[in-house]
């Protein structure tokens, strides 16, 4: 069980301010306003459509919003881009998994290292100026993430052999790798049995209480939102709904009315 209580809640690390993004004539999100505190799970839910991929494309810099602003640790960004995000340590998993089917487990993780390498290809390709001692701290790094998520056994298994469950979790590895101080999952359990579902709530608690990893995500497994999660944004039809703990969302009668009522 989550001991929310027990938890360190930190200042808030993001706070998105009034953010409206339109594609054409569709409104995706209106006006909506959040923050996330420093090691919180903060989740993102609402129906089909309501704009959950849209907002989390907006954190990571992939949109940029027609009106409003991101603050992320104190630095107010009109314009987030992917790679400012990533070098601010803004770091995702995909729906549809962004991983190299055809390289092994480690080869994959690894590659999520590559932002935090200083030496370029070319010194490390010479073995100069401290690259090898480099690369060995780095594949240090990536072997506790591969020891942490109970994958030793398949470290040098061709991705797109593993069961998607597994694959699921390399795709955390390969985050994890960044050493991210925010980590935006993009719907972790989808299309998981009721076991990797399990599994993968484990895994995403651990990260959050071991690494300290401040962690937004976007579910559409009721159950596990409201488990895992310490604060709850509800989204319907592009704007924000319900705001607040489990417990508070479950009772908010707009929640009920737009999402819990009915079956997704
Ligand atoms: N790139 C795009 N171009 C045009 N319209 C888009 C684009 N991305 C999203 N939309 C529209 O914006 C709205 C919000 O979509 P979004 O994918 O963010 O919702 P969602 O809550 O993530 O839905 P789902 O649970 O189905 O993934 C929808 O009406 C969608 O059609």
């Amino acid at each position: 069980m989550h001991q929310v209580n027990e938890k360190k809640i930190g200042d808030v690390i993001l706070d998105m301010q009034s953010i409206s993004l339109s594609f054409g004539g569709v409104k995706a999100l209106t006006n909506i306003s959040f923050n996330v505190k420093e090691h919180e799970i903060r989740s993102i839910i609402g129906p089909n459509g309501a704009g959950k991929s849209s907002m989390l494309n907006v954190i990571n810099g992939v949109y940029t919003p027609q009106e409003g602003s991101i603050v992320f640790d104190n630095k107010n960004f009109d314009k987030m881009s992917p790679r400012r995000a990533a070098e601010m340590g803004i770091a995702r998993t995909f729906q549809n998994l962004a991983l190299f089917k055809g390289m092994s487990v480690l080869d994959n993780i690894m590659s999520g290292r590559n932002l935090r390498m200083k030496s370029g290809l070319l010194s490390q390709a010479f073995r100069i100026f401290g690259a090898e001692k480099e690369e060995i701290q780095h594949r240090e790094y990536v072997e506790n993430i591969i020891d942490f998520l109970e994958i030793q056994a398949y470290r040098k298994t061709p991705v797109g052999r593993l069961p998607y469950g597994l694959q699921k979790r390399v795709d955390l590895g390969r985050a994890l790798a960044m050493e991210p101080r925010l980590l935006l999952l993009d719907e972790p359990m989808a299309g998981m049995n009721i076991e990797e579902k399990q599994d993968m709530s484990r895994f995403i608690l651990d990260v959050n209480d071991e690494f300290g990893t401040t962690i937004v995500l976007i579910e559409h497994d009721m159950g596990v939102v409201m488990d895992i999660s310490d604060r709850v944004v509800v989204l319907d039809y592009g704007k924000k709904i319900g705001d607040g703990t489990p417990a508070e969302v479950r009772t908010n009668e707009d929640v009920i009315r737009a999402y819990l009522g009915v079956e997704h």
